[in-house]
């Protein structure tokens, strides 16, 4: 019979990751690779949901929270945010997703974001889409994306690239080593990286109305 106790574990669990047996892909790159787009092109494909870290963020800075300020002085600054707050909206829109396969755009940024993911979740990323791409490309997309981020100016984009060279290519590093990566070569044109993209994903995955 089940008690009091094993019903609030039961709930408890609900509201965590633990056994939820999830997929879960890290999109990567550098700053304008091409992460957002390409990931609408999987979700339309294969059906995964889309987690962009930098989107969450960016919405939890306009819901009024009170890491609001904090999180636009980071974001102004091209800097990281601490671990704590990413992981709990990634968490919650997964949770709340009723999916269990995600593409994670933009995370693990840095050694914490990756180290605190994995104590915290439990979960292995199943591989890494990695794309790669000059540093002149990204910012000539960057400067003409026009979508009104507040980072999206040459003075933040610069600092966005040191960061992304000192701490976001040595998680890409560490995977790497373990044989989790799949580069993209993220300079040509949107359909050419899709083709590429493609390959990444197991036919078995795609969804039954693109057979
Ligand atoms: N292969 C491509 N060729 C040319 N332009 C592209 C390509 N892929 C994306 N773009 C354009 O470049 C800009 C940046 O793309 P996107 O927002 O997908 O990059 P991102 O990696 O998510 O960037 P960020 O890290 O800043 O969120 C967008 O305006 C997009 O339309
Ligand atoms: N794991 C992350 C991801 C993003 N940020 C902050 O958001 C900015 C924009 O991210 P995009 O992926 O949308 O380019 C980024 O420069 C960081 O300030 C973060 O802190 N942690
Ligand atoms: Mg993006």
């Amino acid at each position: 019979m089940a008690t009091v106790v094993d019903s609030a574990n039961k709930e408890a669990n609900e509201r965590t990751l633990a056994n939820k047996n999830f997929t879960v892909v890290f999109v990567l790159g550098g700053p304008g690779s091409g992460k957002g787009t390409q990931c609408a092109n999987i979700v339309q494909h294969f059906g995964y949901s889309h987690l962009s870290a930098g989107d969450l963020l960016r919405a939890e800075m306009k819901s009024g929270s009170e890491n609001g300020f904090m999180i636009q002085d980071m974001i102004k600054e091209g800097k990281i945010v601490p671990s704590e707050v990413t992981i709990k909206l990634l968490e919650r829109a997964m949770l709340e997703s009723g999916n269990d396969k995600f593409l994670i755009d933009g995370f693990p940024r840095n050694e914490e974001n990756r180290a605190a993911f994995e104590a915290v979740t439990g979960i292995e990323p199943k591989f890494i889409l990695f794309f790669e791409c000059s540093e002149e490309e990204m910012q000539r997309r960057l400067l003409s994306r026009n979508q009104g981020r507040e980072d999206d100016n040459i003075e933040t984009i610069k600092k966005r690239f040191k960061v992304y060279m000192e701490s976001s290519l040595p998680v890409i590093e560490y995977y790497k080593a373990k044989g989790k990566v799949r580069k993209i070569d993220a300079a040509r044109p949107i359909l050419e990286v899709f083709e590429a993209v493609r390959g990444c994903f197991p036919r078995g995955n795609i969804k039954v109305n693109q057979l």
